[in-house]
């Protein structure tokens, strides 16, 4: 074996976000490894949704770097950080409810090819498109469901369709940004099951304060703490971090 270990896939260096006088995140370093399920914990208001909304292009930072698979990618707007591989779940009122679920998945893969006119009936009829929707389908754990109204789904299917939409635009990093919350029990771990499915198809950071989840999935894990990472490793060696315990997952919550 060469011992070479590979580049990583996302790369950020000292990332900056103040809102007047809040820095919600201070000088942030992260790395995601390709095929990893890197998991992003922290508290309330640890700037998580902060840092996320900066990956994907949607806050611009005030300072640092983002690279993805080496290419600097944190001057560009979103379509162009989706262009190059990024993608991130959202919440699914763009999608048609009176419609089934492999249709909203077919126009989203339609969407990804770069039609910017949607049209439902070509996406109902070019079987190549309907194939690789189904395979998404499939891959969010809703294979049963395909035919079913997006209207009808339950709300842990909604999650799994989001995820379904997202896996559309077949990126190579996906970030998924509390896919379990509002989930109840069984949905969630349905939820943990199709994200297990999807390890090493699919590199993803996950933000998730589900810590059952969080640890049943993570190959990693960083630690987010008023805007910085103050610790990065395996769910064990999160787990019995002093630093972490004491910032993070508190008294009568570890
Ligand atoms: N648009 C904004 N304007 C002003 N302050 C903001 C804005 N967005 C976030 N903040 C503040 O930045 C800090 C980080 O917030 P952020 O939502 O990123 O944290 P979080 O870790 O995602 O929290 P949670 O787990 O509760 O979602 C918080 O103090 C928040 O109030």
């Amino acid at each position: 074996m060469s011992g070479i270990s590979p580049e990583p896939l996302l790369s950020v260096r000292g990332l900056a976000k103040r809102f007047g006088g809040l820095i919600a995140t201070d000088g942030v370093d992260l790395d995601v490894m390709p095929g990893e399920l890197h998991a992003l914990i922290g508290p309330n208001g640890a700037g998580k949704t902060t840092l996320i909304a900066q990956l994907f292009g949607e806050l611009r930072q005030d300072a640092g770097a983002i690279r993805l698979d080496g290419e600097e990618v944190g001057h560009l707007a979103t379509p162009d950080r989706v262009h190059r591989g990024l993608g991130r779940t959202f919440q699914i009122t763009q999608l048609l409810p009176d419609f089934t679920v492999l249709d909203n998945v077919a126009l989203a893969v339609q969407a990804r090819d770069g039609h910017s006119f949607r049209f439902l009936a070509d996406a109902r009829r070019d079987e190549g498109l309907r194939g690789r929707a189904r395979r998404h389908v499939t891959a969010s754990g809703l294979a049963n469901r395909a035919e079913t109204r997006v209207a009808d789904l339950s709300h842990g299917e909604q999650k799994q369709l989001e995820l379904a939409v997202a896996l559309a635009c077949e990126p190579r990093l996906l970030l998924l940004d509390e896919p379990m919350a509002g989930l109840g029990h069984v949905e969630s771990g349905q939820m943990v099951e199709t994200l297990r499915a999807l390890k090493g198809r699919t590199t993803m950071l996950l933000v998730e304060h589900d810590m059952d989840a969080v640890f049943a999935l993570a190959d990693r894990v960083s630690v987010l703490v008023y805007g910085r990472i103050i610790a990065t490793g395996t769910v064990e060696e999160i787990r019995d971090n002093p630093d972490v315990r004491t910032a993070y997952l508190g008294e009568g919550d570890a």
